[in-house]
């Protein structure tokens, strides 16, 4: 065979192949739109049921996620088929309500990241300054939702976050995990050459051994947060910062060494805030706030009824009352939804035993 009947034959089996690629993305375009017409139609039958039904069903977006995880066969990978159905609610849930969520800011920063990853794009998002004020605006209806970010796997629990839920009566509607991957970004590519590294204290611990080995000349000087110091960055060429890559377009900085984190798992979890109470999606974790008087035996007191009940705690915390010394709030997650036999029996049998027994709210597992 020619030369030249190789390429026009190569030609053919391309347009071939993207006729074929038209007429899905045509098939795929009456299906998008035929489930957006689907979901209009749930905004009316919810209206019709209760004036003030809810739009956002967190169990329901989990278990579709989940349902499409299980189904799939590949090639694409269950995170983007994640990411693509995320998107595909997100569009289909701003025809029903159009949605603000605040999260801890300013933007550039992976609370940012984690609340597009779990609301998707189609939704307004309102960066503010501490995670005080998310509280404040999810309370006084400015915004429908917050995102506050609740643990480290590195440096362990945010206790601002901890602290405000004994104050509000917010209750947690969902969780976020997302992979903390660190950036190094600066105005140019010679990045052996800075002399500062800013970022916040968290990410800066989180590339302690990196930094050292890489840019052991350079000062670590924490800032408020990641997006500062990409802001710090961008107004001097001797410096470099340290973030997530939603950072860098913004303050016009390139990634100059990506992936610097020490350890590669490294994880952020954050909480979605709200006043709803979630329905069981069949994979859930449900979050107590539990205070108990500081007697001999009055934490063993708290755990025996979970344990006695078969509950699976996945976490505990203690935080010091601010009212009354030497007394403390546990903050405890069990695997589950309050309306399971077992965690309701353990509650009924908690609540003889402390002196204040919350459920900050149930709500499903975060789908990675
Ligand atoms: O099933 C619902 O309740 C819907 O509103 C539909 C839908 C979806 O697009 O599938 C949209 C938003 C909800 O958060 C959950 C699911």
């Amino acid at each position: 065979m020619s030369n030249t009947t190789d390429v026009s034959a190569t030609h053919a089996g391309l347009a071939a192949l993207r006729e074929r690629i038209d007429a899905l993305d045509t098939q795929i375009l009456g299906l998008l739109n035929e489930r957006a017409r689907c979901a209009e139609e749930v905004a009316h039958t919810k209206l019709a049921e209760d004036p003030n039904a809810k739009f956002y069903r967190p169990e329901r977006e989990a278990q579709i996620l989940t349902r499409m995880q299980s189904l799939n066969n590949g090639p694409l990978r269950n995170e983007q088929i994640t990411h693509l159905f995320r998107e595909i609610i997100s569009s289909c849930l701003a025809l029903e309500e159009s949605m603000r969520i605040a999260y801890l800011g300013p933007a550039g920063t992976f609370t940012q990241e984690a609340t597009h990853k779990h609301f998707g794009q189609a939704v307004a998002t309102l960066p503010v300054e501490s995670i005080p004020q998310v509280f404040r605006e999810v309370e006084a209806g400015r915004v429908r939702y917050g995102v506050v970010p609740i643990e480290n796997s590195t440096d362990g629990v945010i206790t601002h976050t901890l602290d405000m839920f004994v104050q509000s009566n917010l209750r947690v509607c969902g969780e976020i995990s997302l992979r903390i991957h660190q950036n190094l970004m600066c105005q140019h590519a010679s990045w052996q050459s800075v002399q500062k590294v800013y970022s916040h204290a968290q990410s800066l611990a989180q590339c302690r051994f990196w930094l050292d080995k890489h840019l052991p000349q350079a000062e670590r000087i924490p800032v408020s947060s990641n997006a500062e110091a990409a802001r710090l960055a961008s107004l001097d060429d001797t410096a470099a910062a340290i973030g997530g890559i939603q950072a860098a377009p913004i303050y016009g900085l390139q990634i100059v060494h990506d992936n610097i984190e020490d350890n590669p798992n490294n994880t952020t979890r954050f909480l979605v805030i709200g006043d709803q109470v979630v329905s069981p999606s069949g994979n859930d974790r449900t979050s107590l706030l539990v205070s108990t008087r500081n007697q001999p035996g009055s934490l063993y007191k708290l755990l025996k009824p979970l344990s006695e009940n078969g509950v699976d705690m996945t976490r505990i915390e203690s935080r010091p009352s601010r009212t009354t010394n030497w007394e403390y709030f546990f903050f405890l997650d069990v695997r589950g939804h309050e309306q399971d036999a077992a965690i309701s029996k353990a509650l009924e049998a908690l609540r003889q035993e402390a002196e204040v027994v919350r459920v900050l709210g149930s709500y499903p597992v975060a789908i990675m």
